[in-house]
């Protein structure tokens, strides 16, 4: 697997639970950069949701492997979950560089939301040499990159989803449905484990 040129996409997230807005905006990026494939990396330890309770990774990630098995494109990485401490993507990046190789090409793709908030993110000058960042379109969220370094970013518009994991928690805690937000097996998953509720 080391050293050829793949293009690999990165989607991290907490997923919790994974939705269909992760998934449309995954396969909208591996599609417009011609992507081999779109890894799904759920975080460890979150630290920046600290105060918002988070569901066991195991779970989370059980959840991401479930939504993406149908499609021979995505993946899923344990690298974040099986790193002890807080998560940062600078180790997310430097772990799947290892696994990929130094001539693949990484795409770390994050939502606008997400976009907004990167300069807090931990070691950033060295995370932009490590990759290049796609920022998606997210309904709610004004997509820029006006406040991050020239040419480390492309912004791409993708299928407007208005989905997030907290909404879908609190839908399944007041006993309303998550179908067609989350894919068929999710809502399975999250019944059987008694998750949100
Ligand atoms: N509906 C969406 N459209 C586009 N991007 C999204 C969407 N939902 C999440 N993302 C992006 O996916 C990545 C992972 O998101 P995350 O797992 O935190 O989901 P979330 O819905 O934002 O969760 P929460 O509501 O718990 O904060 C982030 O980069 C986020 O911006
Ligand atoms: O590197 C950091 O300091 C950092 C801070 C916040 C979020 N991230 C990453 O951003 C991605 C989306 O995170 P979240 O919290 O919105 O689910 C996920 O891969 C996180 O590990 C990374």
């Amino acid at each position: 697997m080391a050293d050829d040129t793949r293009r690999i996409g990165i989607m991290g997230g907490t997923f919790d639970p994974i939705h269909h807005g992760h998934l449309v905006a995954a396969s909208e990026v591996a599609n417009r950069f011609a992507l081999d494939e779109v890894v799904f990396v759920p975080t460890g330890e979150p630290w920046q949701k600290a105060e918002v309770a988070v569901s066991p990774a195991e779970d989370r990630y059980l959840m991401t492997v479930i939504a993406t098995a149908s499609n021979p494109q995505f993946h899923v990485s344990r690298v974040d979950i099986d790193r002890d401490g807080p998560t940062y993507t600078v180790d997310t990046l430097r772990d799947l560089r290892a696994e990929y190789g130094p001539k693949a090409q990484l795409f770390f793709i994050t939502g606008a939301d997400a976009l907004q908030k990167m300069l807090s993110w931990k070691d950033t000058d060295l995370m932009f040499e490590m990759a290049h960042f796609i920022g998606v379109t997210r309904p709610g969220f004004a997509l820029s990159d006006d406040h991050l370094p020239a040419d480390t970013v492309s912004l791409v518009q993708v299928p407007a989803m208005a989905i997030s994991s907290t909404d879908c928690r609190a839908r399944v805690a007041m006993g309303k449905p998550v179908w067609y937000l989350v894919p068929d097996g999710v809502v399975q998953y999250i019944a059987k484990r008694r998750l949100y509720k």
